[in-house]
């Protein structure tokens, strides 16, 4: 196993790119703990899968360097970097059973039979499918097959790391949750170095120790799942984390005091003049019939289980605020009260610290 290194990596498709535009992934240096559980989160097109090829030696960075420990992996091909790799779809021997496919990586590498029989029984149990070894995979569904490529990325453990992209696309969603937990608990067992990526904030942040979500070929924010819900950089780690997302809303900052629309947010602390946005998590507002706060207009309230979100807008842009079971909803809320403590401020869509303390 062993930790990775991103060196001032970056990748552009042309062949002569002439602007930061032209790069899938902009000049990104990172290094990746030995060991740790990554999530490589961003909507489509944001150059996840940019990065996962280059870490697995199917694409050569147009610059920087790849190092798994001390040994630089730049120019290796995939086949000498020792790592696994699970596919968004099945990759499995139709004509091999489930067993024969899962010790397949192991049989390969001449592991003795005693040690393959018991890895491919626990890696069964893992993926649920111990009473089907000894079936042939074809005619398995394509979320039995997708649960065998899983098994197989994960029985060899002298693995340097083992890659995700999308695993769990065509698994069925109550399996989805199960395998989640199932991939976390592995990792907690074996420690290896796992970078999976996913679209889905769930699947990253219920995996991952820590989660780097990319933007337009860059990344925004590496950090712990507690940390971007806490103390999102960026307005888009701020909107993509959290369900709902942050709410944001264009204001002029000034001193301790956000204006919004006319309207004063007190700040928790002392801003230099600018324009920007502020940010607020929809459990950190209170809602108010009348009286101070900012004003709202609600359209709807949606009850989802342990909370119920009230949907509207404060100034034009949509706003959504928690109520936690058991809190109580006013007759016909039209103000909004924010929490200072927890508004963010924001100034070309990143996050500025306060200069000083409110008075
Ligand atoms: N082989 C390629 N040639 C040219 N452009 C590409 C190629 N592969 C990806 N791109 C472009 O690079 C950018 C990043 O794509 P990438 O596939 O890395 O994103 P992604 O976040 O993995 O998205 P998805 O989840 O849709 O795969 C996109 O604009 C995409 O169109």
């Amino acid at each position: 196993m062993a930790g990775i290194t991103l060196d001032d990596l970056a990748h552009s498709y042309l062949p002569t790119p002439r602007s930061q535009a032209d790069y899938a992934l902009k000049p990104m240096t990172m290094t990746w703990r030995d060991g740790g559980a990554y999530a490589l989160l961003g909507s489509s097109g944001c150059g996840k899968t940019t990065l996962l090829n280059i870490i697995s030696g199917l694409l050569t960075p147009s610059r920087g360097r790849v190092l798994f420990g001390d040994r630089d992996v730049t120019r290796l091909p995939t086949a000498d970097r020792n790592i696994a790799q699970v596919f968004q779809f099945p990759v499995v021997y139709d004509t091999m059973t489930v067993r024969q496919n899962l010790a397949f990586p192991l049989r390969n590498r001449g592991v003795p039979a005693a040690q393959i029989a018991a890895r491919v029984d626990a890696i069964a149990r893992m993926i649920g499918m111990e009473t089907q070894l000894d079936r042939r995979a074809r005619g398995l569904t394509a979320d039995a097959k997708q649960k065998i490529s899983l098994g197989r990325g994960m029985v060899r453990q002298d693995v340097n790391a083992i890659l995700f992209d999308e695993p769990l696309t065509v698994i069925d969603p109550h399996m989805k949750w199960e395998l989640r937990t199932q991939l976390k608990a592995l990792h907690r067992e074996f420690g290896h170095t796992m970078i999976y990526v996913t679209h889905d904030q769930t699947e990253a942040l219920t995996f991952a120790d820590e989660v780097v979500v990319m933007s337009e070929g860059r990344v925004v924010q590496a950090g712990t799942p507690q940390s971007l819900f806490d103390r999102p950089e960026h307005t888009f780690v701020g909107y993509f984390i959290g369900s709902p997302g942050m709410n944001l809303l264009p204001a002029r900052i000034d001193g301790a005091q956000a204006i919004v629309a006319g309207t004063s947010v007190p700040l928790d602390g002392l801003y230099a003049p600018a324009q920007g946005q502020i940010g607020i998590r929809p459990d950190a507002v209170r809602l108010a019939e009348g009286g101070p706060g900012l004003p709202f207009h609600a359209a709807r309230i949606e009850d989802v289980g342990r909370h119920r979100i009230v949907r509207g807008q404060v100034a034009g842009q949509p706003f959504n605020v928690t109520v936690p079971e058991g809190g109580t909803i006013p007759a016909a809320p039209d103000r909004v009260i924010l929490d200072p403590a927890r508004v963010g401020v924001f100034v070309d869509d990143w996050r500025v610290e306060p200069q000083g303390r409110a008075a």
